[in-house]
């Protein structure tokens, strides 16, 4: 569904974030994105949803395709009617408009009237505590809240392809608990997501693929249960090393992948 070949970009022409960076999401996958801080994590998805200028950066290289058709050229409003959202790092709501106002902003990029009103009732469905709270200005809400607003009003516009940009930051233990569950559901909508996380247990739980960044580069990529079971994604990221432990015992969900060891010959290593 999506493919990313080949990308790399620089910000001020200067700060190299991405080298040569090639991955692909299939349809109706998720594919996590673990690295550490500065790894290019926001940058590969502000380079999908075509936001890059606003942060001074710009693809020097590569491509991006979405069920075949180059996005790499379009401006951001052009990739969300294409159905590429993206949620940014932060729950960023419109602080003083009422939640409703927020969802109703977010189905500006919908497709139709028709795609809207369904959306809504499925954000409505996902969401019950944004229908309660649908009046009240979203700088009110607690973070959590937050986050379910800025997903739903990406929902909003009916995406066939939804960027996640660490959902569960900052959120206490059950929130996050809630937003893996969001997120199993989204994806059981049909939608593919492509989720950056630090909460690595979680994130490649939910995944189907996963890749490491490090310092711009693909170091890991393989399936999310290989990966899980790799030495250097338990030491870095599920903070322990040893024997592997299977990933979707500890989901919400159950939608996850067991970890076994001997997956791990599978795993493609793209740099030593
Ligand atoms: N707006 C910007 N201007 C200049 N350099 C930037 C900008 N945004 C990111 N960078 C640099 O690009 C590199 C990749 O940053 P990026 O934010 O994509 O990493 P990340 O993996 O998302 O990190 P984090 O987890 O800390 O958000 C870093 O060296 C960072 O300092």
């Amino acid at each position: 569904m999506l493919e990313v070949a080949g990308l790399s970009v620089t910000y001020g022409g200067a700060v190299q974030a991405l080298r040569d960076v090639s991955l692909r999401v299939p349809e109706r996958g998720v594919l996590t994105v673990l690295g550490s801080n500065g790894a290019g994590k926001s940058t590969l998805l502000r380079a999908v949803s075509g936001t890059l200028d606003r942060h001074g950066g710009q693809r020097d290289a590569g491509t991006i395709t979405v069920d075949g058709t180059a996005i790499h050229r379009r401006d951001a409003a052009s990739i969300v009617r294409a159905g590429v959202v993206q949620v940014p790092e932060g729950r960023r709501v419109f602080g003083h408009l009422t939640v409703d106002d927020n969802l109703r902003a977010g189905a500006a990029g919908a497709r139709s009237r028709a795609a809207a009103a369904r959306a809504r009732s499925r954000v409505e469905e996902l969401f019950p505590i944004l229908v309660t709270r649908s009046r009240q200005r979203a700088a009110l809400l607690s973070g959590g809240e937050q986050q379910m607003l800025a997903i739903g009003r990406a929902l909003m516009s009916d995406p066939r392809l939804l960027l996640l940009d660490e959902p569960s930051l900052g959120l206490a233990p059950l929130m996050i608990q809630r937003v893996g569950e969001i997120v199993a559901e989204i994806h059981r909508h049909g939608v593919c997501v492509v989720l950056v996380e630090q909460n690595a247990t979680m994130a490649l739980a939910l995944a189907d693929t996963a890749v490491v960044l490090d310092v711009g580069q693909v170091s890991l990529a393989g399936s999310a249960a290989e990966l899980a079971a790799s030495e250097q994604v338990r030491q870095l990221y599920l903070g322990h090393g040893g024997p592997a432990t299977p990933v979707a015992e500890s989901t919400p969900t159950g939608a996850g992948h067991g970890a076994r060891p001997s997956e791990a010959r599978t795993l493609t290593r793209w740099r030593s």
